[in-house]
């Protein structure tokens, strides 16, 4: 199952999530570290920005962190990469001149009406239409398991599935992902989601945004808080300043990440600080 992109012999770069500073503690080192190079910020959505819940129709954003996403626009670039379906994600976040990728990357919106499509992984839109039906008929019993269609990508949830149901609800996505070579599991927060199985994830698309915002000497800061997130935080690991929102779901397990927070909250905190020196670099205007 190739799920990321990351290179197994730098793996000793990876620190677990218990051992990884606290950003806002840190807080003079990250501005230090941003002094004189302006930020690209770019942000995942749920567990991130939006706080976990049981249904993920019901994911918002803190009214404060909107705000916040609202000046920081006005002074640098900033982009939501998130796996929901693109249009989902721009509706919950709502904020004008944002970049905004949807299904993991596989599609791209940005301020000026570009658009980018991963035009591969239209290629496996059949299959993950047939995976849709074929999953929704036979989930359709299991109580609880929902079956969450973006445009590049098919969520199952297990969040509200009974636990010794929970091993069925995964190993029925496998099944069915392995009949089909266009698509590849990956796993996320009580989620397993079939993607087109392209060399392609957060990573690649963070990076593309940096290419196409011509932002060679800006500061890229990442937040993130889940699996999928790790490629984001593996690609500006050496040059950029990835944070990660601690869980308790995940355990203590490895991250790329340089810097820590608590939950989505304490992330629009140390967003809020950032914006205030981004702020101030451009003379104080709101
Ligand atoms: O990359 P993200 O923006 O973090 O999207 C990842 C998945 O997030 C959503 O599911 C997760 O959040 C739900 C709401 O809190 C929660 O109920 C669920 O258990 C989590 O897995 C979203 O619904 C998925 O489509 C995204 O792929």
């Amino acid at each position: 199952m190739a799920a990321t992109n990351i290179d197994p012999r730098r793996h000793s770069a990876q620190r677990r999530l218990s051992r990884v500073p606290d950003g806002l503690e840190s807080w003079d080192e990250i501005a230090g570290r941003l002094r004189g190079r302006p930020p690209v910020v770019l942000l995942d959505y749920d567990g991130t920005l939006a706080p976990i819940c049981d249904d993920p129709a019901k994911a918002t954003m803190p009214v404060r962190t909107r705000e916040v996403l609202q000046t920081l626009v006005r002074h640098c670039a900033v982009a939501v990469l998130s796996g929901r379906d693109l249009q989902d994600v721009r509706h919950r976040i709502r904020v004008d001149g944002l970049w905004y990728a949807g299904s993991h990357g596989f599609e791209l919106v940005g301020p000026g009406n570009v658009s980018v499509v991963h035009e591969a992984a239209e290629r496996a839109l059949p299959d993950l239409d047939e995976a849709e039906r074929r999953l929704s008929c036979e989930l359709e019993p299991v109580a609880g398991a929902l079956v969450d269609r973006k445009r590049f990508a098919l969520a199952v949830h297990y969040r509200n599935v009974r636990p010794d149901a929970v091993d069925h609800v995964i190993s029925v996505v496998h099944r069915i992902g392995d009949e089909m070579p266009t698509l590849r599991a990956t796993h996320g927060r009580r989620v397993v989601e079939l993607l087109p199985n392209i060399d392609w994830n957060k990573g690649r698309a963070l990076r593309l945004v940096l290419d196409r915002l011509n932002a060679q000497d800006a500061m890229p800061v990442f937040a993130g808080d889940d699996y999928t997130d790790e490629d984001a935080l593996h690609e500006i690991h050496d040059d950029g300043i990835g944070i990660v929102v601690r869980s308790a779901e995940h355990g203590d397990r490895l991250t790329w990440a340089h810097y820590s927070v608590e939950d989505p909250l304490a992330l629009g905190g140390l967003l809020a600080r950032i914006a205030s020196l981004v702020r101030t670099w451009s003379g104080r205007q709101p």
